[in-house]
C-alpha cells in the first residue's frame, strides 16, 4: 500500500541548519568501486536511501561482504575475479544507475546476471548502454532486443572502444568506462556535453589511470581497483528542495550544511543566482576528492530566466524543484534542451507541467521543455507523485506555498533517495 499525505503549510517560514544527507551518485559508486577492489573499503555519509540500498543487495548476491549501519558501510571483497554468479535475479527497484552501471560493470566479469526493476524501469531506454556494450564485444539479451529490463548479462572478453556520447549521459559514460577496465586496450569515451564526473573521481582514488582532458576520457584496461575510503558528500539534488524552499517562502533563512559543491553538479545555484536569490556559498577547507561547503539561503525576489544548453546535465534532476521556483518568479523562464527528462523515473517533463497546472501555475508544455510566467498564487490540490521521489518533493514543498491542502496520492517513492525528507522539513518549522 502506498501512502497518501495531506501537506498544508502555506504561511511557513523556514529557519534552521540542515545536513543534506548523502549523495545517490556517489554512493552508488562507492559501492559499486568498494566491491570491484580487493580489500577493505570504507564509506562514511552514504545515503540509506531504497536505490542505493539496492546496489549493495546486488553486490551481497554476488558475495561481497558489505556491512551498512546507517550512513557508515564497510565493504570487503576478493575482488571482482571472485564475484559469485547471482542465484537468483538482481532487482533494481527504481534505480536506473544501478542497473546501467552494473550492465557495464558485468559486461566484462565472469558471471552471469539478470536484471530486472519495477514498473518505471521496466520502461526506461536501456539500448543507450547496450548498444556501446555490444560494440565492445558484450553477451546482453533483454526484452524487445534488450532495449529493456528483464535484460540478461553474461560476462565475456571486451575489446576496447572510442565511443561518443549521442545523449549527455553519466550513467551511459559510467557503463562504458566500468567495461572499458575489464576490455583489452584503451577505452576512449568522448562527451560534447560535461556531464557529472563522479566516476572519473572516484576511479582515480582508487588507483585507476584515467585521463580527462576536454571531454574526452580514457583509461587503459586491465586496471585493478585499490580497496579506498569515500567519504560522500551531501547530494546538492536533495539540497535544491530546499534551496527553492528558503527562497519561495516568507521570512525564511536556512543553512544547509555539506552539500557537494562538484562543479558538473552545481547548475541549480547559478539557476538561483541568474534568478536574483539570496544565496551564500561557503566551500569547506577539506581534502576529500568531491568539494562541498555550507549553503545559506534567505527568502528572495526572483526573476525569470532562461535554461538550456550544457547547463542542462548540470541540474537535470533538479528540473521539477526549479519549475515550481520559477512560478514564483517576476517574468518569463524558458527551460529548454531537456528532452531527457522524457526518460526519467516517469516523463518528467509532461508530468510538472501537469501537476503545477493543477496547482494554478502559468505553464506552458514545449517540445524540449517548459515557458513559466510567474508569479502566480498557487492553491491547493490532488496531486500525483507518479512513484517519482522527485515529483513527490515537489509537490509537498509547493504546499509551503499554495492557498489550501496540498494531497499527494503517494509519498512512499520519496524515499528512493531522501528518507528522512519530511523530518528535515519538519525541524525547520519548529
Ligand atoms: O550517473 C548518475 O549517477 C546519474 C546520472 C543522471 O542520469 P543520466 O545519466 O541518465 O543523465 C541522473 O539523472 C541520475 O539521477 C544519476
Ligand atoms: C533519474 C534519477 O535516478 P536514476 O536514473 O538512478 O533512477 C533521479 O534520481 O532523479
Amino acid at each position: 500500500m502506498t501512502m497518501q499525505k495531506i501537506v498544508q503549510l502555506q504561511g511557513q517560514s523556514l529557519k534552521g541548519t540542515i545536513t543534506v544527507p548523502g549523495d545517490k551518485s556517489i554512493s552508488h559508486r562507492s559501492i559499486m568501486f568498494g566491491s570491484m577492489a580487493k580489500g577493505k573499503t570504507t564509506v562514511t555519509g552514504f545515503l540509506p536511501g531504497e536505490d542505493c540500498l539496492r546496489t549493495i543487495e546486488a553486490f551481497k548476491q554476488m558475495g561481497v561482504k558489505i556491512e551498512q549501519q546507517g550512513t557508515d558501510v564497510t565493504i570487503e571483497s576478493e575482488g571482482m575475479d571472485a564475484f559469485q554468479e547471482p542465484l537468483d535475479i538482481l532487482y533494481m527497484g527504481n534505480s536506473g544507475t544501478t542497473t546501467r552501471l552494473l550492465l557495464g560493470l558485468l559486461a566484462g566479469s565472469h558471471v552471469h546476471a539478470v536484471l530486472s526493476g519495477d514498473e518505471s524501469i521496466a520502461k526506461r531506454p536501456m539500448k543507450r548502454v547496450i548498444n556501446p556494450l555490444r560494440e565492445m564485444g558484450a553477451h546482453i539479451t533483454g526484452r524487445e532486443d534488450g532495449q529493456f529490463t528483464p535484460i540478461a548479462v553474461k560476462g565475456t572478453t571486451l575489446q576496447a572502444i572510442d565511443y561518443t556520447l549521442p545523449v549527455a549521459s553519466a550513467q551511459v559514460k559510467s557503463a562504458v568506462l566500468l567495461a572499458g577496465l575489464n576490455a583489452e586496450g584503451t577505452t576512449i569515451v568522448r562527451e560534447k556535453e560535461a556531464t557529472r564526473d563522479h566516476t572519473e573521481l572516484m576511479l582515480r582514488q582508487f588507483g585507476v589511470n584515467i585521463d580527462t582532458t576536454d571531454g574526452v576520457i580514457s583509461l587503459a584496461g586491465g586496471q585493478k581497483l585499490t580497496a579506498s575510503h569515500v567519504a560522500v558528500p551531501g547530494d546538492i539534488s536533495s539540497a535544491a528542495f530546499f534551496l527553492v524552499a528558503g527562497a519561495i517562502t516568507k521570512g525564511s533563512e536556512i543553512t544547509l550544511e555539506n552539500v557537494g559543491l562538484n562543479k558538473t553538479r552545481t547548475g541549480i545555484i547559478e539557476v538561483l543566482e541568474a534568478m536574483g536569490a539570496n544565496l551564500e556559498i561557503q566551500p569547506y577547507d577539506h581534502e576529500h576528492a568531491e568539494p562541498a561547503g555550507r549553503v545559506i539561503i534567505r527568502t528572495s525576489e526572483l526573476k525569470g530566466t532562461t535554461i538550456g544548453g550544457n547547463l542542462i546535465p548540470r541540474l537535470i534532476d533538479e528540473i521539477p524543484i526549479i519549475a515550481l521556483l520559477a512560478t514564483q518568479a517576476e517574468g518569463t523562464t524558458i527551460i529548454r534542451d531537456a528532452e531527457e527528462l522524457k526518460v526519467k523515473e516517469t516523463n518528467r517533463l509532461d508530468a510538472v507541467v501537469a501537476e503545477l497546472s493543477k496547482l494554478g501555475a502559468n505553464i506552458t508544455a514545449t517540445e524540449d521543455g517548459m515557458i513559466i510566467e510567474g508569479p502566480t498564487q498557487l492553491h491547493g490540490a490532488a496531486l500525483k507523485t507518479y512513484g517519482d521521489h522527485r515529483m513527490g518533493m515537489m509537490n509537498a514543498i509547493a504546499s509551503l506555498i499554495t492557498e489550501g491542502a496540498v494531497t499527494l496520492d503517494d509519498a512512499d517513492c520519496i524515499a528512493v533517495s531522501y528518507p528522512t525528507f519530511f523530518e528535515d522539513l519538519d525541524s525547520l518549522m519548529k
